[in-house]
């Protein structure tokens, strides 16, 4: 699969630059007759826009998605679907400090160094904004999931240190930062005060859950559904880490506390994650992600510019303090887009059953 593309037999192509025209998404081999609008994509990327979030980048961008091709009268039918949201604020004339040096923390170096060109228009594609795409895709991998009884959410169990101990979901959306936990919502508001007064950033974790999903999801070798999944989580920028169940804990555990026993009733634990072999168990799906610091600080720091002599930089134009809100719905988005492939793949091997 090319850099840009994403699955097997529902497969993306994201397309778009963080200060070029547009950013979007090509959907191929959606099933057609699936209920899909512009209020579908919409609902998703409104709580992934920026704006809202006190973590967020200023940026206002409407985020307003156009259905372009592949829908007639509210159902998908079946020939590939494009998906278009027009970039209306970017402001690129503030970027002109990034032309010549680059961001530590970013891939400003590393696309240099990989294309001999970059646009420095902000990240370019490896600009969060990119995500836009994903996120419109995954609304209608979210529509074939439902048909199915699956679900997935994503919670911010750690910010800049600070740890969720409750998992109140009922209460997660009552605070910005998407927190199970009340009173670790407030530790995390006040420490995202502390850090951008000092002009820095803060990362975190985020616990994407999985319920429904069916036995028998992944590939026997080499597209083990926990190693499409943890590919997936990892291709969002600046996650850093994927666990899958109890994750690096397992490695401290021996096997009879790891290994999940299997009673009439199904498993009596889930160290696993709800994977075994690669192959979904039914048990829920259990991932986290450890989302590094935004790398664009104000914070003067050390690089070099683009002749290799040292210099310093004070990233200007408009960055979100962390990821976490926002890269919940972004994270969500992967495990669908994984899921929704997986469920058609699944359907191939057991079309006579
Ligand atoms: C939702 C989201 C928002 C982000 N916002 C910013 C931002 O405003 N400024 C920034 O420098 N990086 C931001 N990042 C992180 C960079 O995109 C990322 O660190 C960069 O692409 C380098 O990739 P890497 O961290 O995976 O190595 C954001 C990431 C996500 C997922
Ligand atoms: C605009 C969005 O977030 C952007 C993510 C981002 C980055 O480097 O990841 C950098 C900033 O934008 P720019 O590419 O203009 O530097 C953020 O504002 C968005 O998510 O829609």
């Amino acid at each position: 699969m090319a850099g840009n593309t994403l699955g097997s037999l529902f497969r993306i192509t994201t397309w778009g630059e963080s200060h070029g025209d547009a950013v979007g998404v090509v959907i191929d081999g959606a099933p057609a007759g699936i209920p899909f609008t512009e209020g579908h994509v919409q609902a998703w990327l409104d709580r992934r826009k920026p704006g809202g979030a006190k973590t967020s980048t200023s940026r206002k961008e409407p985020d307003m998605a156009r259905i372009l091709s592949g829908t007639f009268k509210g159902k998908t039918t079946g020939t590939p679907i494009s998906i278009m949201v027009e970039n209306r604020d970017a402001r690129s004339s503030s970027y002109a400090d990034i032309m010549d040096r680059y961001r530590p923390g970013h891939g400003d170096i590393t696309y240099d160094k990989k294309y001999g060109t970059r646009d420095y228009r902000g990240g370019g594609r490896s600009s969060a904004r990119e995500t836009v795409g994903r996120v419109a895709a995954a609304a209608l991998a979210h529509q074939l999931l439902k048909a199915e009884g699956i679900s997935i959410c994503a919670a911010t169990v750690e910010l800049g240190g600070v740890r969720a101990e409750k998992r109140e979901y009922a209460s997660m959306t009552e605070n910005p930062y998407l927190c199970p936990d009340a009173e670790a919502a407030q530790a995390m508001d006040a420490r995202v005060d502390e850090v951008r007064r000092q002009g820095d950033s803060l990362g975190g974790v985020v616990e994407i859950i999985a319920d429904g999903v069916p036995a028998g999801l992944g590939e026997p070798v080499f597209e083990k559904l926990d190693a499409a999944l943890a590919g997936a989580l990892m291709g969002i920028g600046a996650v850093k880490g994927v666990e899958i169940g109890a994750g690096f804990d397992a490695a401290r555990m021996t096997g009879s506390e790891n290994n999940d026993p299997i009673t009439p009733d199904g498993f009596s634990s889930n160290n696993a994650g709800g994977t075994l072999a690669g192959i979904s168990s039914g048990a829920p799906l259990v991932m986290r992600v450890a989302v590094k610091p935004i790398p664009s600080i104000t914070k003067a720091q050390a690089t070099i510019n683009t002749k290799g002599e040292a210099v310093t930089i004070e990233t200007r134009g408009r960055h979100d303090v962390a990821a976490i809100p926002r890269v919940n719905v972004v994270c969500e988005a992967m495990v669908a887009l994984v899921l929704a492939d997986h469920l058609l793949r699944q359907k191939a091997v057991t079309w006579n059953r």
